[in-house]
């Protein structure tokens, strides 16, 4: 082959490859752009957040919003002015309408290992009932027994995905390993379609309505147990030798280990944050009150959930309803500790 050939062939390919490389972020960019006022998803929503800018649907119609009217009994902002969700502060419609242009895809996490595995019938059969109805879901089950897994019919666009993990003998194991494997998973999961991802304990079930509502960069949820009592009789972990410490005076809310959420990036560097911070305490001889629990309190007194959840999103059945609760859409069963902990 003629030498002069081979060199033009050469520079061309250079040419190309840097050409790539500069112009196609910008095209993504511009792409992401149209997309907002489009409707379209794609790889744009890399160069914009993924909670902001929210795209109505011409022509839809909803009653008339009000800055006068509204609940009085519940609080529906924090001090840093998230909004905190009720039933009530929100139309489903409108929410749905400017989710589904963006074609959103939502993650769950759910634990079934040991005896755990018998809550994940109902966990799963609720969950087709309730949870992002309508939207594309990819729920991760992680479980030591996964033919045990039952086979629950699942909507279309909606998907089942079993993982083995390895079983524990103290529950607390169990439920603090859940951070590791869940940074882990998130990991895996950014060169997928996901956007959000909510980690959710499995002895639990859906009685109403969790959708786009609930959707934030970071998201948590106020623990049912204490929302009314006094930050001193929150049940932080109270030794400062512990990297969960939170000291009194401290502290907004008391919120559950038992469901969060939020974009990918913002989930990842909880659960990073939170499993280093357990692991490093573990080397001095330290378990925090309430293992993750605990760490994630400590995580979002620092790093603000941008969106809290009242406890509608995490009731528990051995509790009557309080009046301010008008809907119950996810709860904790009654259950048995001695019976089905292994230790
Ligand atoms: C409602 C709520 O906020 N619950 C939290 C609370 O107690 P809980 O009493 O709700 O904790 P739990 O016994 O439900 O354990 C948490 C989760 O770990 C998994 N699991 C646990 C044990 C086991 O043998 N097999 C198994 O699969 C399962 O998904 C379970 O839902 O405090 C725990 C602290 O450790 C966790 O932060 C829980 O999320
Ligand atoms: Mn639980």
């Amino acid at each position: 082959m003629n030498l002069k050939f081979v060199a033009v062939l050469l520079f061309l390919v250079v040419v190309l490859g840097v050409m790539f490389i500069y112009l196609k972020p910008i095209y993504r960019f511009r792409e992401g752009l149209c997309d907002s006022s489009e409707g379209r998803s794609g790889d744009g929503h890399l160069f914009r957040s993924p909670d902001l800018h929210l795209v109505a649907t011409n022509g839809l119609k909803y009653p008339q919003p009000s800055i006068t009217h509204g609940r009085t009994d519940v609080v529906s902002v924090t001090p840093w002015l998230a909004p905190v969700v009720w039933e009530g502060t929100f139309y489903p419609v409108l929410l749905d309408s400017i989710y589904q242009k963006r074609n959103i895809t939502v993650a769950a996490t759910v634990f079934a290992v040991g005896k755990y595995i018998r809550f994940l019938k109902d966990f799963l059969e609720t969950a087709e009932q309730h949870f992002f109805v309508g939207f594309k879901v990819k729920v991760y089950v992680f479980t030591d027994q996964p033919n045990e897994v039952p086979k629950v019919k699942m909507a279309a666009g909606r998907e089942l995905v079993v993982r083995s993990v390895p079983n524990s003998k103290r529950w607390q194991d169990i439920s603090a390993r859940r951070m590791e494997i869940i940074q882990t998973l998130i990991e895996e999961m950014l060169k997928n379609d996901v956007d959000y991802i909510f980690c959710l304990d499995v002895d639990s079930k859906f009685h109403s309505r969790w959708g786009t509502e609930s959707l934030g960069e970071l998201v948590a949820v106020i623990h049912p147990g204490y929302y009314k009592d006094d930050r001193s009789k929150f049940p932080y972990e109270r030794r400062p030798a512990s990297r969960a410490y939170v000291a009194p005076g401290e502290g907004d809310f008391y919120y559950c280990g038992g469901a969060f959420g939020g974009v990918l990036a913002e989930v990842h560097q909880l659960a990073q944050t939170c499993r280093k911070n357990f692991e490093d305490d573990a080397k001095e001889g330290i378990e925090a009150a309430w293992q993750e629990e605990s760490h994630l309190n400590r995580y979002m007194w620092l790093n603000k959930p941008s969106k809290v959840l009242s406890p509608e999103y995490l009731w528990q059945d051995f509790k009557a309803r309080n009046s301010e609760v008008r809907v119950i859409r996810f709860s904790g069963v009654i259950k048995n500790y001695n019976e089905i902990r292994p230790n």
